[in-house]
């Protein structure tokens, strides 16, 4: 695939000529409009123009999660950082939200090219999901083949403690359930097609090698593997609310991820998800514990350098076992 001014990311998909202005997009009663692939190929271009790095990955961080603490955060890892604060970039939005810094970070991890996200866009912030989901298409235009999706989350599988990581298995698409999905809307075959499967969303090969990894560094007793579901927010959830999700198999609960992973998915990017549980979702109205944002940028904190050197592995392993495959 060649990113630069690239006119077909898929490479071998039909190419379907569009309208540089796709048609309006109703969003929850605002009209608005998604970015036309030309639009988003003039981001890439200017990200391309303002760094040397050629990432092969991209990391969203999460909450608290190399966002927020300045020393010795995932993106603090990164060599050579190039950053790009996100009011730089055309077309991008900003991040409103205490613990996401707004910035793109090019550099290498453990040798390894990547741009990481310090500060996601999420739906609550009033960004519609196409927009929240922008960077993920604008990474793909630039070369990136791999998305890394980490966030913070309520643990509701009661095996689940504060300070887990969870491996994403598989997602349920809430938002889209009552009809918000990032996709909806005219569908441009450039980025990938009309009815894309979301059996396979989350790598297997992927998942394996973090498993793998988590018993290397030792970490094995605090990493599990579950579903996530993403609420719209930024309201943390009722008790029926978290006991219908339990009901359905949900192990933990967040506020984005799903609909960036569906984006990445979408233009054939290869995903792994990763959360943080940093609360125990209240089932019981007899707990006294309210959900909080401090505490989750609190347990972010407390464990950012097992995240940080997790996730740096996890690149490292990535990238080998895809330059192994055929
Ligand atoms: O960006 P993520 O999904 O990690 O952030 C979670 C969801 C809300 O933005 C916030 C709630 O504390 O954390
Ligand atoms: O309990 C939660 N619910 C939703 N989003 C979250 N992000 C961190 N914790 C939570």
């Amino acid at each position: 695939m060649a990113p630069v001014n690239a006119t077909d990311v898929n490479g071998s998909k039909a190419y379907v000529p569009v309208k540089k202005t796709l048609p309006e997009v109703e969003e929850n009663g605002k009209s608005s409009k998604g970015y036309s692939y030309e639009t988003l190929v003039e981001t890439a271009n200017f990200l391309l123009s303002r760094t040397s790095v050629r990432p092969r990955i991209g990391v969203i961080c999460g909450s608290g999660m190399g966002s927020y603490w300045k020393e010795g955060s995932l993106a603090e890892n990164i060599t050579d950082p190039e950053c790009i604060p996100y009011e730089e970039i055309p077309n991008f939005p900003v991040s409103t939200v205490e613990g996401h810094h707004g910035r793109l970070v090019f550099g290498k991890l453990e040798g390894v090219p990547v741009v990481a996200m310090q500060g996601r866009f999420h739906y609550y912030e009033g960004y519609p999901l196409w927009k929240c989901c922008l960077p993920v298409r604008v990474m793909k235009l630039i070369g990136v083949q791999t998305l890394i999706a980490t966030n913070a989350a309520g643990g509701l599988n009661p095996n689940y403690k504060v300070g887990d990581l969870m491996i994403v298995r598989d997602h349920i698409n809430m938002m889209g359930f009552a009809g918000n999905n990032p996709l909806h809307g005219p569908n441009d075959e450039r980025f990938g097609p009309r009815f894309p499967p979301m059996n396979k969303a989350y790598n297997l090969e992927y998942r394996k090698i973090a498993k793998e990894v988590a018993k290397e560094q030792g970490i094995d007793n605090i990493v599990r593997e579950g579903v996530y579901t993403c609420l719209g927010g930024p309201n943390f959830e009722t008790v029926a609310e978290l006991n219908m999700l339990k009901m359905v198999g949900v192990d933990a609960v967040g506020m984005s991820t799903v609909h960036e992973v569906i984006i990445a998915r979408h233009c054939d990017m290869k995903v792994f998800g990763l959360s943080l549980i940093t609360n125990e979702c209240v089932t019981s109205y007899d707990h006294d514990s309210e959900a909080n944002h401090e505490e989750v940028l609190d347990v972010g904190r407390m464990r950012q350098d097992t995240l940080r050197q997790y996730v740096s592995r996890l690149v490292q392993r990535f990238a080998s076992s895809d330059d192994a495959s055929p």
